[in-house]
């Protein structure tokens, strides 16, 4: 690297061409790569790619290093009958995040949701169920070998009173259906980082301990496991314990088992249309979750889930709330999120 008074005295000696070294663009992503992380990062879906603004900033990785399919890796969507895989969807999302230079977190494998009918009502049995979860797993992570960061390997197997989730695994496999599936998926891609992803474990309590359990689960069974994912779907006011120390003492007793954590699908609802104090108080629980993953080393980075009001998946489900996410419904940006979100990555 040359000094930068070097660089710039050959600069103004006429001397082009002088390899001074740029800059990376200030965002979102910049400032989290500065902050000691891998990622700042955004959820996308297939339909939205046709959309070439929305594309644009998507694809600016000054804002996002990474992106994660919101859908097109779902069991659905990838195996929607016994043994017919369907890649499209979700390569379509890899080759985005490849075009662009961006990391890619696949999500996810095993999940209740989202499951085809022949998998849900089969009516297997326990040894036939394995091998389809097995053979499920295997193709998948074999076809993105290579192309993923993490995988979300099982998703939201827990109750929030931290019991077992009740689904066509668990109640054909036991929860030996978990150490199973990370194990296929290690075998298959020994270089992607395994993750347990679930909500409402953002903040210490028994859903919380039990995803420890689940660490501790596939661990004891031999099976590696590489991180938690904190999906953080968060309401105005309510960010977890609300603090800081809170999201770090609780980061910290995952990572204690020798785990990464990451925020996997940030987004923090309101009633919708948001009131300027709804926003500013937004603005401040971005700062805190932001600040959590901060402070925490082996917290790897933050993704939020879509990065624009405009195809964020809230108003579907939550009836009358929505402006949960940083940019709007015009993909303009809200000025006091996304600089709360700067400012609590640190100056860059
Ligand atoms: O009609 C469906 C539509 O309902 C579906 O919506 C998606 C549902 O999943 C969303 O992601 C999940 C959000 O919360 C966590 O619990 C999960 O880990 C995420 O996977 C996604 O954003 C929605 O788009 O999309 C497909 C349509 O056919």
């Amino acid at each position: 690297m040359i000094p930068t008074t070097i660089a710039l005295l050959l600069a103004a000696l006429g001397v082009t061409g002088s390899p001074v070294e740029p800059r990376a663009a200030d965002g979102l992503n910049t400032r989290a790569v500065a902050a000691g992380k891998q990622y700042f990062g955004s959820a996308t879906d297939n339909p939205e790619l046709s959309d070439t603004a929305y594309v644009a900033g998507l694809s600016n990785t000054a804002d996002f290093g990474q992106i994660t399919p919101g859908n097109s890796m779902k069991w659905d969507t990838i195996e929607p009958s016994r043994g017919t895989f369907s890649y499209t969807k979700g390569d379509a999302i890899a080759d985005l995040a490849a075009k662009n230079g961006q990391l890619l977190r696949c999500h996810t494998l095993v999940w209740y949701n989202q499951l085809p009918s022949w998998v849900t009502n089969g009516g297997f049995d326990n040894s036939t169920l394995i091998s389809i979860l097995k053979n499920h797993i295997t193709n998948e992570v074999t076809h993105y070998k290579g192309k993923c960061l993490h995988w979300d390997v099982v998703n939201e197997a827990l109750n929030d009173d931290g019991t077992y989730r009740t689904n066509v695994f668990y109640n054909t496999i036991g929860p030996a259906y978990i150490p199973i599936a990370f194990a296929a998926a290690a075998a298959a891609d020994p270089s992607a980082k395994l993750y347990y992803n679930d909500y409402n474990i953002e903040a210490a309590g028994s859903k919380s301990t039990a995803a420890q359990n689940i660490v501790k689960l596939v661990k004891a069974y031999g099976a590696k496991i590489d991180g938690v994912g904190m999906q953080a779907h968060l309401i105005v006011g309510s960010t977890g314990s609300e603090s800081v120390s809170a999201w770090t003492a609780n980061m910290n007793a995952f990572t204690a088992l020798g785990v990464d954590v990451a925020i996997t699908e940030l987004d923090i609802r309101t009633t919708t249309p948001a009131t300027a104090a709804a926003v500013t108080q937004q603005a401040k629980d971005y700062a805190t979750v932001i600040g959590g993953c901060k402070a925490v080393t082996r917290c790897v980075g933050v993704t939020i889930w879509d990065y624009t009001d405009k195809y964020s998946w809230i108003p579907s489900v939550f009836s009358g709330q929505g402006a949960a996410l940083p940019w709007d419904e015009n993909l303009v940006k809200k000025t006091e999120v996304y600089n709360a979100i700067l400012n609590a990555w640190g100056t860059g």
